[in-house]
């Protein structure tokens, strides 16, 4: 999936300047970059629900209808129980799915003591923790998910991302996320997008990262190559 020629602002306020940028079918996408840098512009473009400049070119996307998206702060009905929203969600595939060893790890330890629970009464990390299942059990082509690990503690973080990283390698899905959890990058086979100034400033994988900026903590690795942009 490859981007090119990615112009966008919203009124006045310019967001994207000429990015461009690939991403891989066979690894998890994760897009990483400051507050503020466009990341969810990125996935709202890339859904279709936010619209570019006539020159922006998008080769070997799926369509809308072949694409879950996980919003940033997705909201339901609060009166419904976990239980109704899978359910729900559930109904919108047309044929049965499998479910990977990682999502029923997920649903047997986090998921099904909150089955009878309405979504007004989870807390915020149960509420993303339900959201990220929902979204998995859906069989599309290509899942967004806009920060997946946002509120949740390091324990969920982890199953979290063992659950995604079971669609790009077990059912062969295409993923892309983003992420402000750099610590996450050292351990999972990922290929990163880094946004800022506009553009796409580095996309390669961790150890390509850490080799870009010369140094081996990814951390300082992201604050030297985003410093550098902003001088
Ligand atoms: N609908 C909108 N109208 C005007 N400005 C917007 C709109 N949506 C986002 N922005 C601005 O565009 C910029 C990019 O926003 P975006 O949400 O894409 O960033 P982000 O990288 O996802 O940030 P974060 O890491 O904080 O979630 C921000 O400065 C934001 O205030």
């Amino acid at each position: 999936m490859e981007i090119k020629h990615l112009n966008f602002s919203y009124k006045n306020k310019e967001i994207f300047a000429d990015l461009n940028t690939k991403f891989t079918d066979d690894q998890l996408n994760v897009i990483i970059g400051s507050n503020g840098a466009g990341k969810t512009t990125l996935l709202n473009i890339i859904y279709g629900f936010t619209k570019a400049s006539s020159d922006l070119a998008m080769t070997n996307f799926p369509s809308m209808p072949n694409i879950i998206y996980k919003f940033q702060n997705m909201t339901f009905f609060a009166e419904l129980t976990v239980k109704q929203v899978i359910n729900f969600f559930k109904s919108m595939n047309d044929h049965a799915i499998t479910i990977t060893d990682s999502q029923t790890r997920f649903y047997n330890e986090i998921i099904k003591e909150l089955l009878n629970t309405k979504l007004r009464l989870l807390s915020g990390g149960e509420y993303q923790a339900v959201m990220v299942y929902c979204t998995s059990i859906m069989d599309r082509e290509l899942y967004l998910f806009d920060e997946p690990l946002s509120e949740v503690d390091s324990y969920i973080e982890n199953l979290l991302l063992e659950l995604i990283v079971s669609l790009v390698v077990e059912k062969k899905k295409k993923v892309i996320m983003t992420l402000h959890q750099l610590n996450k990058l050292n351990s999972l086979p990922a290929h990163i997008v880094f946004v800022g100034n506009k553009k796409c400033i580095f996309q390669g994988d961790f150890s390509q990262m850490l080799h870009a900026a010369d140094i081996d903590d990814i951390e300082i690795a992201f604050k030297k190559m985003r410093q550098a942009i902003s001088c």
